[in-house]
């Protein structure tokens, strides 16, 4: 999980350049569509280091390319300018957004009309 990373992705490449193990990477970008939080190199980084995919509250590039990855991807939009990279925002506690609270530990289930979170207590 990554908390408010407002239009700035260093912290999901350091989340992405460690082993996934089949989780999901939960970004929470505050909803900007200005610039992309994720691309094909992000996408491909994460999928050799084990994760499943992202569920990003704003933006991602490359979408021609991320189709071809074995990575799922559920975000806002798309926007092909690219993020800052200064390292703003936490990792590993809950966040929120679109009135959903995610905890680490929760399952969630993606597809293409959206997202369904099944919270760990449930699970
Ligand atoms: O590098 C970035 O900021 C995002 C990107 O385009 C990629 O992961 O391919
Ligand atoms: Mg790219």
């Amino acid at each position: 999980m990554i908390k408010r990373c407002h239009e700035d992705n260093a912290l999901v490449r350091a989340a992405l350049s460690r082993p996934g193990s089949g989780r999901v990477l939960v970004v929470d970008g505050e909803g900007s569509l200005r610039t992309a939080l994720l691309g094909d190199v992000l996408a491909s980084l994460g999928a050799g280091n084990g994760w499943a995919g992202v569920i990003i509250h704003g933006a991602v590039r490359d979408v021609a390319r991320l189709r071809e990855i074995d990575f799922g991807v559920a975000a806002l939009g798309s926007n092909p300018h690219r993020s800052r990279k200064a390292g703003t925002g936490t990792t590993g506690e809950p966040v929120s957004f679109g009135g959903v609270m995610f905890t680490p530990g929760d399952t969630v289930h993606v597809d293409e009309d959206g997202v369904a979170l099944v919270p760990r207590e449930a699970s």
